[in-house]
């Protein structure tokens, strides 16, 4: 394949052979246009020069600065190059975050609006979480963030809180590539690539998150997600991180708590998990210690050492659902005064399906992740509650809001719901339904008139028809600015992923969907997951029937 050369953008090369092999030094934009290059003059213009007061955390591979571009509030990266991290590899992680945020969008997802390489560095550009990383607000992690702990990677800073604290999650392709060796193996990291990330502590915070299965075997699936899934849950609980120093036995995992607590002289009971619990989570009765034990002991389920017996991750959503449910009512019947609580909307299912309804008409497969992150959302009404937040009444599983720049306007309309609820799937397909398929020859740059972010457009129904799918325009490297060519819709990359019906499904879940819409609740993944697992040739089935979730006795204070 020819390397298509973009305009104003002469060193971005889109070259997929290259990439895959690893040689490319620019990463490829996707071709639909959804991100963006920016040259290194903008970025540093947006970013103040790099200011320290701009910046808002920093990570293992660099620092987060708030920056403006286009007027427009974006979080910035910048890829850090000190000795620590081997440039082979961070550019490697760069390409790959570039190649797999440009393919992708969901509303679980931070978006990638663009990157920027140049001036010696290599930049990033998301957009901006207002609420930044669950880690912050448990830990209420300031912007000296790097001062405090550097180089501890752990899952709950990869959890992003937007203004309404939906949870979207970040570093998708640093972490995985971060998180997998070329056997797939975390434990079995070889090579530059261990040598260099090994000694950020990046291995160790990583094996904080995963179970025993995957630490020796590489196996993956969706009972991996779950363990880590609860690992977090824990996190919450105890406002502990996953790895953490005890003044007696040093650094400690808190996926060892589970065990800990069961050996430990009281058993796995409620008054050793009731020590446990973060204080900050009953502070001023803003959470019922009964519902926290529930949560408690549906994370010991995630935490199961034997996969089959963890549950699905659609049960861990309905249980959150009915955990909230039931302290809601709790905390409204204790109380005289309006409960701290977040009351849970109406119908859980009907704003997920809501949510779903607008994404189903970008044609979504049946086994993708909704927003069962949802169950992130879930926990981040938790989180809002330890970290004292005033915006604890923030709705769960909430529609998440229009990115600035994007119209709400040009938001699809509602269609029927095709929401199949929260789904088990195979993490390499999670993201399918929001593919945006490559729009043949496309390219894109900037015009300095016209957002030079992806819009809600892109995933605008029906698409305007394309034609080259180049955009002209862009200025800051000497090329005209003529503004969005005619014929131009990022959405049309969308058409071609569905040209037919937005919906495709099979004929089974198709009636199970219709069996399960007339029992007034939508479709379970559990009844899909034969389907699922078996096409994506995981060994793991989900929880048997009869494993159905035990708790901890419920009692009221
Ligand atoms: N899109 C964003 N919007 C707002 N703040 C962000 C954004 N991305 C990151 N941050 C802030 O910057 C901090 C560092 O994020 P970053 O992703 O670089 O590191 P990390 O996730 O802590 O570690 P690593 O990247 O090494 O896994 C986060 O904890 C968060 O406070």
């Amino acid at each position: 394949m020819e390397p298509e050369i973009l305009p104003n953008c002469r060193k971005c090369v889109f070259d997929t052979k290259s990439l895959r092999a690893g040689s490319a030094i620019f990463p490829p934009p996707h071709p639909s246009g959804a991100v963006m290059c920016w040259s290194y003059e903008e970025v540093h213009a947006g970013t103040e020069g790099f200011s320290a007061s701009l910046q808002v955390g920093e990570g293992g591979f660099g620092a987060v600065y708030r920056a403006s571009l286009s007027n427009t509030v974006c979080a910035v990266k910048r890829l850090k190059q000190d000795g620590e991290l081997d440039w082979t590899v961070l550019m490697k992680s760069f390409q790959t975050e570039v190649e797999k945020l440009s393919k992708f969008r969901h509303p679980n997802i931070v978006d990638l609006l663009g990157f920027s390489e140049g001036g010696g560095s290599m930049c990033l550009i998301y957009s901006y979480m207002e609420n930044q990383s669950l880690e912050d607000r448990l830990h209420n992690v300031t912007q000296t963030h790097h001062n405090l702990h550097m180089c501890v990677f752990s899952s709950d800073s990869n959890i992003l809180l937007d203004r309404h604290l939906a949870a979207k999650l970040s570093d998708f392709g640093l972490a995985q590539f971060v998180s997998r060796s070329s056997s797939g193996r975390p434990g079995d990291q070889t090579g530059a690539q261990t040598k260099s990330l090994g000694k950020t502590a990046t291995v160790r915070g990583t094996l904080a998150y995963l179970p025993d299965e995957y630490v020796r075997n590489g196996q993956l699936g969706t009972a991996v997600d779950v363990y880590s899934f609860g690992v977090v849950l824990l996190e919450v609980l105890t406002g502990r991180r996953a790895l953490h120093k005890d003044m007696r036995s040093g650094e400690r995992y808190l996926k060892d708590l589970v065990e800990e607590l069961e050996d430990g002289p009281c058993g796995s009971s409620e008054a050793a998990w009731r020590k446990q619990l973060d204080e900050r989570l009953m502070a001023g009765g803003a959470c019922e210690p009964a519902g926290c034990l529930q949560v408690a002991a549906l994370a010991c389920r995630c935490l199961d050492k034997n996969k089959r017996r963890r549950p699905a991750m659609t049960k861990v959503f309905h249980r959150l659902e009915d955990v909230q449910t039931f302290m809601w009512r709790t905390s409204s019947s204790s109380s005289s005064s309006a409960p701290s609580v977040p009351r849970p909307p109406l119908s859980l299912d009907s704003s997920v399906g809501a949510l779903s309804q607008q994404l189903s008409s970008l044609g979504p497969l049946e086994d993708s992740y909704p927003s069962s992150l949802s169950s992130l959302s879930s926990l981040s009404s938790l989180s809002s509650l330890s970290s004292q937040s005033s915006q604890s009444s923030s709705s769960l599983c909430s529609l998440p809001p229009p990115h600035p720049l994007h119209s709400s306007s040009s938001l699809p309309p509602l269609s029927s719901s095709s929401f199949l609820g929260p789904c088990e799937t195979d993490e390499s397909r999670g993201f399918s339904q929001y593919h945006l398929s490559p729009q043949s020859n496309g390219t894109s740059s900037r015009d300095q008139n016209h957002p030079s972010v992806p819009t809600e457009d892109q995933y605008n129904f029906p698409p305007q028809p394309s034609t080259d799918g180049v955009l002209s325009g862009g200025t800051s490297s000497g090329g005209t600015s003529s503004g969005t060519p005619a014929g131009f819709s990022p959405a049309g990359s969308l058409q071609s992923m569905c040209p037919g019906p937005s919906v495709h499904m099979n004929p089974r879940n198709q009636r199970l969907l219709e069996k399960k819409t007339e029992e007034g609740r939508i479709q379970t993944p559990e009844l899909l997951s034969d389907d699922l697992y078996g096409a994506a040739g995981s060994d793991f089935r989900g929880p048997e029937e009869s494993d159905e979730l035990e708790y901890l006795p419920a009692k009221h204070d």
